[in-house]
């Protein structure tokens, strides 16, 4: 395949990235903080110096940026993507957005003769590394038809959901249940331990029971050594929650257990924890009241 364009070197982006450079895909990637690009060009990418001249070079490039305004600054600041898009490019944008963003970038693309597709990912960082991620698509068919052989190497499994905005909503909605199930597993756990009895045991317990699922049994061990390495920085589960809300606030739809969630996670980040791994919102519910 041809050269694959790859704006956005964080976490996730620097993992997907390798993993296309691993298979054997020529990768050209551009990252705002420049140095988070020098081990992929040790491993034989080569660096943009604009997302522009990445879009100029590549038929095709993805995007991994933060959050909605990341994503909106790639395309139409100086130098970029706007600049150099045109008829027979396509832009792929994977990060985690709102429908309108994804369709504010869409619009933009389209009008300038180039091609647009949505394709947020479920998994974090090592299935990331592992190529294990699923794949949550939705635009232009034929721009998803020819990214599909990047997309057999990033992802175990990829879904086209037809028109824009179905794969931002989609990726909403899984990572609004992700995160009410991290806020009741977090109780869960403090309760288990104020209680007297052993969080390490109730993992062993969960793991066995109707509820077991693979964020409980990855997440749980290192919570309880309160060590949390981001993987799924909170500052973007939370921007999801918040994502999440707007959307439920459009469809009139009561969502009070995402609702909860989200102060949750608010409150983590207030008191600094927005860096972290989204699982250290455990920290908040160990903190009890000052007794009278
Ligand atoms: N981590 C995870 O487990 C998962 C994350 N996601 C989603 O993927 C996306 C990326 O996540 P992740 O890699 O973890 O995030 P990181 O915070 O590790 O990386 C964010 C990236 O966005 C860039 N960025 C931020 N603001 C701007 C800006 N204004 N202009 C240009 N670039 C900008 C950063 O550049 P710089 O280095 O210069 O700061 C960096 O490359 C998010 O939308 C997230 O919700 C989806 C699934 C899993
Ligand atoms: O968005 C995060 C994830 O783990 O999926």
């Amino acid at each position: 395949m041809e050269e694959i364009g790859f704006l956005g070197m964080g976490i996730m982006g620097k993992a997907m990235a390798m993993n296309l450079l691993r298979h054997g895909f020529k990768v050209s990637v551009w990252n705002r903080t420049l140095s988070k690009c020098d081990e992929l060009k040790e491993h034989g990418a080569s660096v943009g110096e604009s997302p522009a001249a990445v879009i100029k070079k590549c038929k095709y490039t993805i995007g991994m940026l933060s959050d909605p305004p990341a994503a909106l600054s790639v395309v139409f600041d100086k130098g970029g993507i706007l600049e150099e898009i045109c008829s027979g490019k396509g832009y792929i944008d994977m990060s985690t957005v709102d429908a309108e963003t994804s369709a504010k970038i869409s619009e933009a693309v389209q009008k300038k003769g180039g091609s647009f597709l949505e394709a947020p990912v479920s998994g974090s960082k090592k299935p990331a590394e592992d190529g294990q991620l699923v794949i949550l698509a939705a635009g232009e068919k034929g721009l998803y038809d020819a990214i599909l052989p990047a997309f057999d190497v990033l992802g175990k499994k990829s879904f086209f959901l037809g028109e824009v905005g179905n794969g931002a909503k989609m990726k909403l909605v899984v990572n609004m249940i992700m995160g009410s199930m991290m806020n009741a597993f977090s109780e869960g756990l403090v309760l288990a331990d104020k209680s007297g009895l052993s969080p390490k045991t109730l993992l062993d317990v969960l793991d066995l029971a109707a509820i077991a699922n693979p964020m409980f049994k990855m997440k749980g061990p290192s919570m309880i050594e309160n060590s949390y390495s981001p993987a799924f920085p909170l500052k973007h589960q939370q921007k999801d929650m918040r994502l999440a809300l707007a959307l439920g606030d459009e469809n009139a739809v009561s969502m009070p257990v995402a609702a909860a969630a989200n102060e949750a996670f608010k409150k983590a980040r207030s008191t600094g924890l927005g860096d972290l791994d989204f699982s250290a919102v455990y920290e908040i519910f160990k903190v009890t009241e000052p007794s009278a």
